[in-house]
């Protein structure tokens, strides 16, 4: 998967986000987008996401691009349980199986998400993406809400789990951008 990402400009209400913002991502590449709140991360995923509209520029991916998520807000079933939520992502319970129980989730198979802490939580929504067969592999700060360990942890998972399929990194963090070992970055400043 190629993703070819030309000359885009974003503004809100006259308040410029990016312009003349390009960029390629092949197989292998882990794009970091490092960029302090507000400076139009979560924007820019939306705009690849398909999600938002650029005001100038295009987006191009050389064959139909179907996306691995993590979102900033884990947008989980609450009510639903651990499994449950990975299973509308997965047919395979032996796939779901083996992912929960590498990140730590095995023990939560059937709990309500809404009794889960912020961190495993987090790593629920990591579980869903890497569940899913995608081509493209996007998280927007993935690895909050846990400690050192877990950080460590979560980053193994994720690298493991994207395969070699492109991933946009989102983070405001320099030294969780330099865990994921990121070979191009953006910095997303006034
Ligand atoms: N739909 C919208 N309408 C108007 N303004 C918006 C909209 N979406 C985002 N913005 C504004 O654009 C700016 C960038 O928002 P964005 O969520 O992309 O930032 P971010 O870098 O992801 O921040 P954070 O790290 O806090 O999530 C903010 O000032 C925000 O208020």
């Amino acid at each position: 998967m190629n993703i070819a990402v030309k000359n885009l400009k974003k503004s809100f209400d006259g308040q410029l986000l990016f312009e003349n913002l390009s960029f390629e991502l092949k197989d292998g590449d882990v794009l970091g987008i490092l960029g302090k709140s507000g400076k139009g991360k979560t924007t820019l995923i939306n705009i690849l996401l398909g999600l938002e509209k650029s005001d100038e520029g295009e987006v191009t991916y050389s064959e139909e691009p179907c996306f691995s998520v993590v979102f900033q807000e884990n947008l989980l079933f609450e009510e639903k349980t651990v499994y449950e939520n990975v299973k509308f992502v997965c047919d395979s319970k032996e796939m779901i199986l083996k992912l929960l129980n590498e990140i730590g989730l095995g023990d939560y198979l059937n709990s309500k998400v809404s009794i889960l802490s912020g961190g495993m939580k987090r790593k629920l929504s990591l579980v869903r993406a890497a569940a899913k067969e995608g081509n493209i592999f996007i998280t927007d700060e993935a690895i909050r809400e846990v400690d050192s360990v877990n950080k460590n942890k979560m980053v193994e998972f994720l690298m493991e789990h994207r395969g070699n399929n492109p991933l946009i990194y989102i983070t405001h963090d320099e030294e969780d951008l330099k865990l994921i070992g990121a070979n191009k970055i953006i910095r997303l400043k006034d």
